[in-house]
C-alpha cells in the first residue's frame, strides 16, 4: 500500500508509462472516466510538470539544452513539488491520483536512453520519495517504429521526441526491466492493440484495484 511517512494515504496512485506515442495520454482519460464512474474522485496530473513550478520547469526540459546531471535533477525538482502539492494531498484526501509519468520515467529516460547511472536515480528516488510508490503502474508497450509512425502523424516533436531509435530502445528496455524487477505494480498492455481492445484490459486491471 501507499505509505506517506508516518501517515496513512487512503487514495490510490495510478502511474502511466511508455515511450513517447506508446498511448498514455490516450488512455488517461478513459481511466480516469472508469474510475468516475464509480464514485471515485480522480485527479489527474503529469511529469514533468503538475503543478505551476513543475510546468515552468517543465518548458526548460523539453526545450533547453542542458546537462544530464541537470536534467536529472529537474525531472526530481519537478517531482518533489508534484508530490508536495498534488499527490500526497490527493492520496491523504481519499482520491486517486492518476499521473502521465512518475520516477519509472527518469530511469527508462535518464538512466536507460541517456546513461546516468542507476545508482545516482536510486538515490535520487529515496531522497525523494523514500516511503511512496505508485499502486499500480500501466506500461504501454508497442515497438519504436509503430510509437513513431503515430508521432509523426499528429504533432510537432519536442527535445526528447526528436532522440533517434536507439535512444528509445534503450528507454524501453530500461522500462521492461524495471517491469520484470516490480511485478506487483505493474501492468504491461501491449499497446499495438487497437484502443477498445486496450480499454477493456485497463477496465479488469482497475477492477481488482476497486
Ligand atoms: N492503440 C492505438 N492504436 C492506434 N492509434 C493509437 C493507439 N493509441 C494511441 N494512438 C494514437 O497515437 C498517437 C499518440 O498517442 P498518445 O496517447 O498521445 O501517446 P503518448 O501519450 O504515449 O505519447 C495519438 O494520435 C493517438 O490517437
Ligand atoms: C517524467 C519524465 C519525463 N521525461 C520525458 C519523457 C517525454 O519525452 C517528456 C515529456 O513527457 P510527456 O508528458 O509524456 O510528453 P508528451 O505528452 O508530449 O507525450 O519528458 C523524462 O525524460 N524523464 C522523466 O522523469
Amino acid at each position: 500500500m501507499t505509505q506517506g511517512a508516518g501517515i496513512k494515504l487512503k487514495g490510490k496512485f495510478i502511474t502511466f508509462e511508455g515511450i513517447d506515442g506508446a498511448g498514455k495520454s490516450t488512455h488517461i482519460g478513459f481511466v480516469a472516466e472508469f474510475l468516475a464512474a464509480r464514485g471515485k474522485t480522480v485527479v489527474s496530473s503529469r511529469e514533468p510538470g503538475g503543478t505551476p513550478l513543475g510546468e515552468k520547469l517543465r518548458e526548460l526540459l523539453l526545450h533547453e539544452k542542458m546537462h544530464l546531471e541537470t536534467e536529472a535533477l529537474l525531472m526530481f525538482a519537478s517531482r518533489r513539488e508534484h508530490i508536495a502539492q498534488v499527490i500526497e494531498p490527493g492520496l491523504a484526501r481519499g482520491d486517486w491520483v492518476l499521473s502521465d509519468r512518475f520516477t519509472d520515467a527518469s530511469f527508462a529516460y535518464q538512466s536507460g536512453g541517456r546513461g546516468l547511472e542507476r545508482a545516482k536515480m536510486e538515490a535520487l528516488e529515496a531522497w525523494v520519495h523514500p516511503h511512496l510508490q505508485p499502486d499500480l503502474t500501466l506500461l504501454f508497450d508497442v515497438p519504436l517504429e509503430v510509437a513513431r509512425e503515430r508521432l509523426d502523424a499528429t504533432r510537432t516533436l519536442d527535445k526528447f521526441e526528436r532522440e533517434q531509435a536507439a535512444f528509445f530502445e534503450k528507454c524501453r528496455g530500461e522500462y521492461l526491466r524495471r517491469a520484470a524487477q516490480f511485478p506487483g505494480r505493474f501492468v504491461v498492455i501491449d499497446s499495438t492493440q487497437t484502443i477498445p481492445a486496450i480499454q477493456a484490459q485497463l477496465s479488469k486491471v482497475l477492477e481488482k484495484l476497486l
